[in-house]
């Protein structure tokens, strides 16, 4: 499905705290940074929007528009939100490098079809709440999702739930979070365990391991 009339939102302003490493947007995997394994499966997009951290002056050579971003991902996302200028919105994690055509055209064709859809998974362990430190109740996981990006919405809708969130003080980790206290629904659509989120030191060597078999493995699907 083709990019267009399309403003893909990149957050990229975190500073990569739980990995030690600094900003997730700088850090090399398969001898390119994240961002840049992000801008290529996003590169027929027409308008891409980048927050980078405070400070942090715009990579020479990519092509995106660069913005400093907030001190939370939210703040980020609605630094980014105000300056797209197409009707369609993705929201996409910097620390997801690892996105795959078929899952953006999921996304979109929903978002396209209903305003907000977001990619989730299963949860595949056994799910506890811990009772002082022990096991403890176990929580029935067929009935929750891990919530994933690229999210989509219309443009005019997200930045609504953003507004919406700013004057009642709303924090969320995502952006689905704020469509759906708008009273908004969102779609669910598929999501892939490879678009998964860099957060700890031992994500790194799965990276690593994905980023050489990537291209061959994305083409064959
Ligand atoms: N102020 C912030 C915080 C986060 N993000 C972005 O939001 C996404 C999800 O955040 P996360 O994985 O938590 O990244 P970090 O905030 O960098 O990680 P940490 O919480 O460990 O510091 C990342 O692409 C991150 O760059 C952002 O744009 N602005
Ligand atoms: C947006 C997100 O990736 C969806 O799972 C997630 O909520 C980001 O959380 P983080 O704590 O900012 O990494």
């Amino acid at each position: 499905m083709p990019l267009v009339e399309v403003s893909v939102l990149i957050p990229a302003a975190g500073q990569g705290e739980r990995l030690g490493l600094g900003p997730k947007a700088f850090l090399e995997v398969g001898g390119r940074t994240l961002l840049e394994w992000v801008l290529e499966a996003f590169q027929e997009a027409a308008e891409v929007l980048v927050a980078l951290p405070p400070g942090f002056p715009p990579p020479k050579g990519l092509r995106a528009t660069f913005l400093p971003g907030g001190a939370t991902r939210q703040e980020s996302v609605a630094r980014l939100l105000e300056a797209a200028s197409l009707p369609l919105v993705l929201v996409h994690d910097v620390a997801r490098p690892f996105v795959s055509r078929a899952l953006v055209d999921r996304v979109l064709k929903a978002a396209r079809a209903t305003g907000a859809a977001v990619p989730v998974l299963p949860v595949p362990d056994t799910l506890v709440r811990p009772e002082e430190g022990a096991y403890g109740e176990v929580v029935p996981r067929e009935a929750l999702r891990l919530v994933q990006t690229p999210q989509g919405f219309f443009t005019a809708l997200l930045r609504e739930a953003h507004a919406y969130a700013k004057k009642r003080g709303l924090s969320a980790t995502d952006d689905a979070q704020l469509v759906r206290a708008l009273g908004y629904p969102v779609a669910l659509v598929e999501g892939e365990r490879t678009a998964f989120k860099i957060t700890y030191p031992e994500d790194l060597p799965l990276a690593e391991a994905l980023a050489r078999t990537w291209n061959a493995w994305h083409r064959e699907r």
